[in-house]
């Protein structure tokens, strides 16, 4: 089963009057990872698609998606794929790939349908694509890593680059996982936007009680969207994408936009920030 919603672009002004409800309705998502299901939303942000796919005993295709009027989902898309669950597989007409939890799989443009099977719980990402890239697992030992912050402030981690120039070529995506070191909270501290990309955020490995307090909108204009496991933050060009746990967990960041120079971004010191 399929199902896909759409999320327009909000402009700051309009962000800046929204209540809890209807900044959890344009900036939050839930929900995605159901048994037996695909579900997607698609954005309006680069028009970049983030979802789940949960094949539980049997198995599901991603093929034709209403939202993009083409013969199948990837003919005019890349797509980027993180297992946050147990061994499963994805195939398209191209190979079959065994995806262990925190393996990504990378998609070209024009792979076809996509099949998800097995134990696995699968976070997709996805953005139009210019040009047919190969295809490629990329798996933890291979990704490009980056030690953050220090104990003393709370947000020592490791940003775990994948679908990342060093790694591999990619039209418009850009994906890793950030871990926290035990005792670390803070992710994205100091923060930052990048007007020339969009960003989401899949918060994970977090226990059913706890939440991460993420910190969205203008550096000036803060809100805050309070997130349980497997629940996504969306961020628009104009947002920071920052958060604290109030318990150990891990991030999906994925991007797209008009660079895919991870250090492009503009950071914004707590002093500036209200
Ligand atoms: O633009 C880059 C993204 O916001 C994240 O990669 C930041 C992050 O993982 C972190 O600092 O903890
Ligand atoms: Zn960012």
């Amino acid at each position: 089963m399929l199902s896909v919603e759409t999320r327009h672009a909000v402009h700051q002004d309009h962000a800046k009057g929204m209540d809890t409800d209807e900044l959890r309705r344009h900036f939050h998502a839930g929900g995605l990872f159901r048994d037996g299901e695909i579900r997607l939303v698609y954005t309006h942000y680069d028009r970049f698609v983030l979802g789940g796919a949960v094949p539980g005993a049997g198995k599901l295709t991603l093929d034709k998606v209403e939202e993009t009027r083409t013969a199948t989902f990837l003919e005019r898309r890349e797509m980027a794929v993180v297992n946050i669950g147990a061994t499963g597989e994805v195939s398209t007409q191209e190979g079959s790939w065994t995806l262990e939890r925190g393996d990504v799989l990378y998609l070209g443009m024009g792979a076809g349908p996509v099949t998800f099977s097995g134990g696995g719980r699968f976070y997709i990402t996805s953005a139009p694509a210019h040009r047919t890239l190969p295809s490629r697992l990329i798996r933890l030992s291979e990704a490009n890593s980056l030690k953050l912050g220090a104990t003393e402030t709370s947000n020592k981690r490791t940003i775990n680059q994948f679908v990342h120039p060093l790694v591999m070529e990619s039209c418009q995506l850009v994906l890793g996982y950030t871990t926290l070191e035990d005792g670390s909270v803070w992710n994205t501290m100091p923060a930052h936007v990048h007007d020339r990309r969009m960003e989401a955020y899949l918060y994970f490995d977090m226990t059913e009680d706890q939440r991460v307090l993420h910190l969205m909108g203008e550096p000036q204009q803060t809100r805050h969207l309070i997130v349980a496991n497997e629940e996504a933050a969306i961020s628009p060009p104009w947002s920071i994408h920052s958060g604290a746990g109030t318990g150990s967990y891990t991030f999906i960041w994925a991007m797209a936009g008009d660079n895919v120079d991870y250090t492009d971004m503009d950071f914004v010191s707590m002093a500036e920030m209200k």
